[in-house]
């Protein structure tokens, strides 16, 4: 029998956070032999309805459940934690963009990155899911400086689901059909989706779909689809949104598809022209529970303009919360 290891969700009482406790006892993360200890934070107002999150665990009698601690002490939370998905922040309503969020949810991965420095396990992986979840992630690492700034990482990956379930429509294929797409950027209206690298059925996507289709029609509606969700449901999204954490957390930690990748927003570090300073969308390939940038992709200038905008709102957005950075 493998050893436990402990999981933090913070924001656990909430709708991805609802979602996201029971997949992970289930065994969906990181696997049915592994037994996992939840730690699972959330506000003094939300106490009573993680109470009520912790009362159905009990009662799904998972068989790799091996504890739960639920509670409003960040340092409790993140006491030798093996892996955290940082959920617990505001979501956006109708109108606004995910960085209009950067004030209200800034603090909160100060906080917790530094919690994460002092209580942690030094090989924590941290997914940020929060908004805007790539500098909240680079809020968060600043503030743990004894963690490798590698391990805080940031969620594209339901944007990449989209775009392969976008790619899939259009083709008229499966989107287990389709291999080596790219988000590059912010999870943001300025995300890149490319196709420029991707197969469907091993056909190169680009002989598949017109120029236009792509411009006018694929890339808006995958930079877009969070707003459309919220318009449609009057509520952010959430069980994709948890179905994307498992997904980035459960490659991170058990490896990617042989033949593919997968988007993470991971600290940029000159890979394709993007600086450091930056939490950056980049294709990567995971293994042994670490990931390597997919390196020496041909770039094109109508790829290259896009990659350069969404690094500049990056940018704009760290010039933004400077004073959190520490
Ligand atoms: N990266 C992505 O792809 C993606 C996708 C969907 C949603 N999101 C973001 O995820 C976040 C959560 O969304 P949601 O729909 O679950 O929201 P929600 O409001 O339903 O839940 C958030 C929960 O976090 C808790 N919380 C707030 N501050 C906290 C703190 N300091 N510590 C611990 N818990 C705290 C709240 O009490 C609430 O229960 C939002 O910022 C949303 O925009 C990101
Ligand atoms: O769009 C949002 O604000 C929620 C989330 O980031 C999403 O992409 O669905």
């Amino acid at each position: 029998m493998k050893k436990p290891v402990r999981v933090t969700i913070t924001g656990a009482a909430g709708q991805i956070g609802y979602q996201l406790a029971f997949r992970i006892a289930s065994g969906q993360m990181l696997g049915s032999d592994q037994p996992i200890i939840l730690q699972l934070l959330e506000i003094p107002q939300a106490l009573d309805a993680l109470k009520g999150v912790v009362m159905e665990l009990d009662d799904c009698a998972f068989p790799g459940l091996a504890g739960v601690v639920a509670t409003d002490d960040v340092n409790e939370a993140f006491r030798d934690s093996d892996y955290a998905l940082l959920v617990g922040a505001r979501p956006r309503g109708p109108g606004m963009e995910r960085k209009d969020l950067l004030q209200a949810n800034a603090q909160i991965f100060s906080v917790q990155g530094k919690a994460m420095n002092d209580h942690a396990s030094r090989d924590i992986k941290v997914l940020v899911v929060g908004n805007p979840a790539n500098t909240n992630a680079l809020i968060a690492s600043s503030n743990a400086p004894d963690i490798d700034p590698r391990n805080f990482t940031a969620m594209t990956r339901l944007d990449h689901n989209r775009a392969a379930a976008q790619l899939a429509a259009k083709t008229g294929s499966h989107v287990t059909d389709i291999r080596q797409l790219t988000i590059w950027g912010n999870h943001s209206a300025t995300q890149y989706p490319d196709v420029h690298h991707a197969t469907v059925k091993g056909k190169a996507a680009t002989d598949l779909v017109d120029q236009s289709w792509l411009s006018d029609d694929f890339i808006p509606t995958v930079q877009q689809r969070g707003a459309a969700i919220i318009k449609a449901r009057g509520a952010s999204s959430a069980a994709s949104a948890a179905s994307a954490a498992i997904d980035h957390m459960h490659d991170w930690a058990l490896g990617t598809a042989d033949g593919d990748w997968v988007s993470m927003g991971i600290p940029a570090d000159g890979s394709y022209g993007i600086e450091a300073g930056i939490v950056y969308s980049y294709p990567v390939r995971c293994k042994n529970g670490d990931y390597e940038i997919v390196q020496d992709l041909e770039v094109n200038d109508f790829s290259r303009e896009r990659m350069q905008a969404t690094e500049q709102e990056l940018r704009e957005e760290r010039a933004a919360i400077e004073e959190l950075l520490a």
